[in-house]
């Protein structure tokens, strides 16, 4: 609670004047029924037609004033409950852009959207409410009560009554449906999830041919959802005719009891008629007081999730003492282990160690699952390493360094090229957006996206969301320029030439790795072809060192990377 307390303190001004509007309102409809008595018993009953008009414009005035409350803190409601959620979505935002990536790990995309666009929905919609009516329900039901009893005491016996059992079965009505709606949520979050897996697989669902077995899956997710909504509703829907039968016979009950009143002269015809509004108001009263509870089940369901974001744990702070460290590009390992958060406990990197001296190259390979892109996302600082593990640039722990330094220091081109809707050019330079002409085409010939030129609009192609309108191998090229417009200290290819063909393959691997490139480069790769060209080679197996050196090296030490050789490039020359 203390988390949403900012966005109620940020607003509190407008609240209160709407809770305000809110309670002058409830007032004025309070007051309705009272004149009206007034009419009926001081102006009709008597024949007094001054006392009709009187008491009549105190009504009329009492309704106009009470719309007036009414629109109010309709409009106040809106632009607060809106403003309110569109700065929950920004802050939802600004963490998921933040988050630890442990925390990161924990939570789905789909989960994310769901619950920065529906859950927040319905968090606004729940402010708004309370501003509209959350405060005018109890109001309009005390108040009903407390001038009914003024009116006639003895008459309002049968409010009492009337109130008791339909507080009783609201409450009962609420115990029931109470874990309905939470059922119904859940089965609403599970077909929004299916919905995005499916949108993000339409092309896999299609080469597969899996449309029906979707379709049906889908189906039955979606009748979950119809039968769960029938179940939640069905309560209220047996409950809603049983209260206004309550009602409908407290109103006779009241008519037939007023009217004994009436000839024993302990009683008005205005004062009856008025208790009959009375105690229609205090059933609408009653029923809005059910509609929040409903509400605020399906919205403590949201709350919590979207409180699980906001609780997740920030990124790596900057450190006090190296805010403008500048990094060569050394990069050392000492005795790292690491463990992912909430994965299987087993390090996925063991005992690491290994150098690398600015300006030269190593490539990391190894069997799949062996640790190779964990060590990129380490060096990155994503995650921090065990404690007794330490990750040094420059001779400098980056635990030490601005976290800042660190991420700017290392540029990665990942293993799955992340394309951004927008034009070529705007994917080269979105990781320096200031890069000048020259170094854009430098780093578009080294690595190897010169193709661009022969699109039709060259770098001014729009390319789709995630390039759809290119392939692999050219996605990976534009995505490897970007790295190098970084221009940073440090280069990390993880696996990101795999889908190029030999030649291009070759061709950017020699720019990558010539003298003129002065960074340091770190090239994860499953080919030996490309690793062996670099300065050191580190193989890793189940997270563990098990070779280091040149090519010609480790061929002659380290068994694993001489099968991998063998099963790659080995057996291709012992046939030539
Ligand atoms: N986010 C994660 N949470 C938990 N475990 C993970 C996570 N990412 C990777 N792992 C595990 O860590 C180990 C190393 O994974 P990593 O991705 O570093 O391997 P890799 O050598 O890069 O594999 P590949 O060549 O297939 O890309 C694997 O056992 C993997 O299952």
């Amino acid at each position: 609670m203390k988390i949403y307390m900012r966005y109620f303190t940020k607003y509190k001004y407008w609240f209160f004047i709407a809770v305000s509007c809110v309670a002058l309102e409830a007032l004025c409809d309070l007051l309705g029924p009272t004149l009206m008595s007034h009419i009926i018993n001081d102006g009709i009953e008597l024949g007094m037609i001054q006392n009709v008009y009187l008491w009549g414009g105190r009504m009329i005035f009492a309704a106009a004033l009470g719309a007036v409350f009414a629109v109010s803190r309709n409009i106040i409601a809106s632009k607060v409950s809106q403003s309110f959620g569109a700065d929950l979505r920004y802050d939802l935002f600004s963490k998921i852009l933040n988050f630890r990536q442990g925390s990161a790990d924990k939570i789905d995309s789909g989960s994310l959207i769901i619950r920065m666009t529906n859950d927040v929905t319905q968090l606004t919609q729940f402010v708004n409410g309370t501003m509209r009516i959350f405060f005018k329900a109890p109001l309009t039901c005390i108040g009903s009560i407390i001038l009914a009893s003024i009116l006639n005491l003895r008459l309002s016996i049968i409010i009492y009554l009337v109130v008791i059992i339909v507080g009783l079965l609201l409450y009962l009505g609420m115990r029931l449906s109470y874990p309905r709606f939470g059922k119904l949520q859940a089965a609403m979050d599970r077909l929004n999830t299916v919905i995005e897996e499916y949108l993000m697989g339409v092309r896999l669902i299609k080469a597969f041919g899996t449309y029906s077995d979707e379709a049906s899956r889908f189906e039955d997710d979606n009748t979950n959802l119809m039968k769960k909504g029938v179940h939640a509703q069905i309560v209220i829907t047996f409950i809603s005719p049983i209260l206004t039968l309550v009602v409908g016979l407290g109103s006779a009950a009241a008519l037939l009891a007023g009217s004994r009143l009436f000839t024993l002269g302990l009683t008005q015809p205005g004062q009856i008629s008025a208790f009959i509004v009375y105690m229609a108001q205090i059933l609408s009263s009653l029923l809005m007081i059910t509609n929040i509870f409903n509400t605020f089940v399906k919205t403590k369901a949201s709350v919590s999730r979207i409180t699980e974001i906001l609780n997740c744990e920030d990124d790596f702070k900057n450190s006090e003492n190296n805010s403008d460290a500048v990094i060569s590009g050394m990069v050392e390992f000492n005795n790292v282990t690491f463990s992912y958060p909430g994965g299987s406990g087993v390090p996925a990197i063991k005992n690491l160690s290994f150098y690398v001296p600015a300006g030269k190259s190593l490539a990391v390979i190894g069997p799949t699952g062996s640790g190779k892109s964990t060590l990129a996302w380490l060096l990155l600082r994503l995650y921090d390493p065990d404690k007794n593990s330490s990750i040094m640039f420059d001779g400098k722990d980056i635990k030490k360094l601005d976290i800042e330094t660190v991420r700017k220091s290392v540029a990665l081109v990942p293993q799955k090229a992340m394309l951004f809707s927008g034009t070529v050019l705007d994917n080269i330079t979105w990781g320096n957006p200031k890069a000048e002409k020259a170094q854009v085409e430098a780093a578009i010939r080294t690595s190897g996206a010169d193709f661009i030129y022969e699109m039709e609009n060259g770098i001014d192609t729009y390319l789709g969301s995630g390039g759809v309108n290119i392939s692999g191998g050219q996605k990976q090229r534009i995505s490897i320029a970007r790295g190098l417009i970084k221009n940073s200290p440090i280069l990390v290819l993880d696996d990101a030439t795999s889908a190029l063909d030999t030649l291009t393959e070759t061709k950017v691997r020699d720019n990558l790795l010539s003298e003129d490139n002065k960074s340091t480069v770190i090239l994860i790769t499953q080919r030996c072809s490309t690793a062996m060209f670099a300065d050191n080679i580190l193989v890793l197996s189940d997270g563990e060192r098990v070779g280091f050196g040149t090519h010609d090296e480790l061929l002659e030490e380290c068994s694993i990377y001489r099968e991998i050789f063998d099963s790659q490039i080995g057996s291709i020359t012992e046939g030539v």
